[in-house]
């Protein structure tokens, strides 16, 4: 344990969908928390009261160190970023810039500051189209879009500037990111919605007038692609705990956030039937390019590592969450 144990948190992204619900776990667990948002994809309203929001771009050098010692920070948690995969096909360079380029700045700002601990936001996206399941950290990354390249290099600065600087990170490699607060304080709000969960729950409250399989021919048990997907408290939580593993003198880790189970389009589907107790407006489509048939995490390594127990690993209260967020939405526009 050192002095700054207790010293501010920054969190980069964390007027964004999970950065806001790691903002209310660090709360909850009566942390001190700054946010560092441009508010481009973000929302002021997901900050809450209480919590100063340093509005500005996470690749200002200036802004941060200015940031690091204004608020005493201690360890850097880092969301910001561009997340639409498709957008990253056609604007690579937006997204190496915003994503790689930004952290670079990030990171060099927090070893210029002396800034020792540091927690990233990878995916699942840099394996690509692995071969066996379930994946474990050890599985090669060959991300196959520039989304999942520009994560994985950032992941690179992280490996080498430990190796060469006195900074300690966790890369957290989320796989499919879905629910919403229990207690209603803050869900996802995406301008253009590409998730299948967020889709399923705007169908549902009439925003859409169905819902798209895209593709019911891979080779899996039903035929639709199969996903683990993790309650966003859950991943809120696992960021605490990897807080507390670097603040107790812990190494520098790659770890999976999952559950290790999966769950096909059909599967979700069902049980956003079952929640609503009506069938869902929906028709198979042509496969979106890009998706993998599967992906499960292996959960191993974080099992072993971190303290962390999940507290919401059921799909019917991902979905329901999921949908009790929707409609208050809705009942606010
Ligand atoms: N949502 C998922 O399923 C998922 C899966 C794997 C990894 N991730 C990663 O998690 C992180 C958060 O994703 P999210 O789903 O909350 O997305 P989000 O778009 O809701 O949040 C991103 C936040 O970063 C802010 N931001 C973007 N660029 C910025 C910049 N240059 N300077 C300052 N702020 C900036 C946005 O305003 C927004 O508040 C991202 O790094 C993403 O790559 C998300
Ligand atoms: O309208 C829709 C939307 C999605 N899907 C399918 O649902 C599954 C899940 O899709 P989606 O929710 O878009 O998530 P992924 O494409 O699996 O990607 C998410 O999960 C990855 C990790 O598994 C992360 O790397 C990404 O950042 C994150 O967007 C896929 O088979 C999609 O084809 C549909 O059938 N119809």
């Amino acid at each position: 344990m050192t002095t700054s144990d207790n010293a501010t948190v920054l969190v980069t992204g964390g007027a964004g969908y999970i950065g806001s619900h790691v903002v209310l776990a660090l709360r909850d667990q009566g942390r001190a928390v700054v946010v560092l948002d441009d508010l481009s994809t973000g929302r002021r309203s997901a900050v809450p009261a209480g919590v100063p929001l340093v509005e500005g771009d996470v690749g200002d050098k200036a802004l941060l160190a200015d940031s690091f010692a204004r608020h005493g920070i201690g360890t850097v948690m880092h969301f910001a970023g561009s997340i639409v995969v498709p957008e990253s096909v056609e604007r690579p360079l937006a997204y190496y810039r915003n994503n790689t380029v930004k952290s670079h700045a990030l990171i060099e700002a927090c070893v210029e500051a002396g800034i020792g601990r540091f927690i990233f936001s990878s995916t699942a996206a840099v394996y690509g189209m692995p071969e066996r399941l379930p994946i474990d950290e050890q599985t090669p990354t060959r991300p196959i879009n520039p989304y999942g390249s520009s994560k994985l290099m950032t992941e690179w600065m992280l490996r080498d500037t430990a190796a060469a600087h006195d900074l300690r990170y966790v890369a957290l490699r989320y796989f499919n990111v879905a629910g919403a607060d229990p207690q209603g304080r803050s869900g996802q709000v995406s301008r253009v919605a590409t998730h299948l969960i967020k889709i399923a729950a705007q169908t549902v409250t009439g925003q859409r007038a169905e819902l798209q399989i895209f593709g019911d021919d891979y080779d899996t048990a039903d035929g639709t692609c199969v996903r683990d997907y993790i309650h966003v408290s859950d991943l809120a939580d696992a960021h605490v705990a990897a807080l507390r593993h670097l603040e107790a003198g812990g190494a520098s880790e790659v770890l999976n956030c999952g559950y290790g189970r999966g769950y096909s389009v059909r599967e979700v589907l069902a049980m956003v039937d079952r929640v609503t107790g009506k069938p869902l407006p929906m028709r198979i489509g042509p496969r979106r390019a890009g998706d993998p048939p599967a992906l499960v995490a292996g959960v191993e390594r974080i099992g072993r590592t971190l303290d962390w127990t999940p507290r919401h690993a059921d799909l019917e209260t991902i979905v329901a969450s999921a949908l009790t967020w929707e409609e208050r939405l809705v009942k606010r526009i």
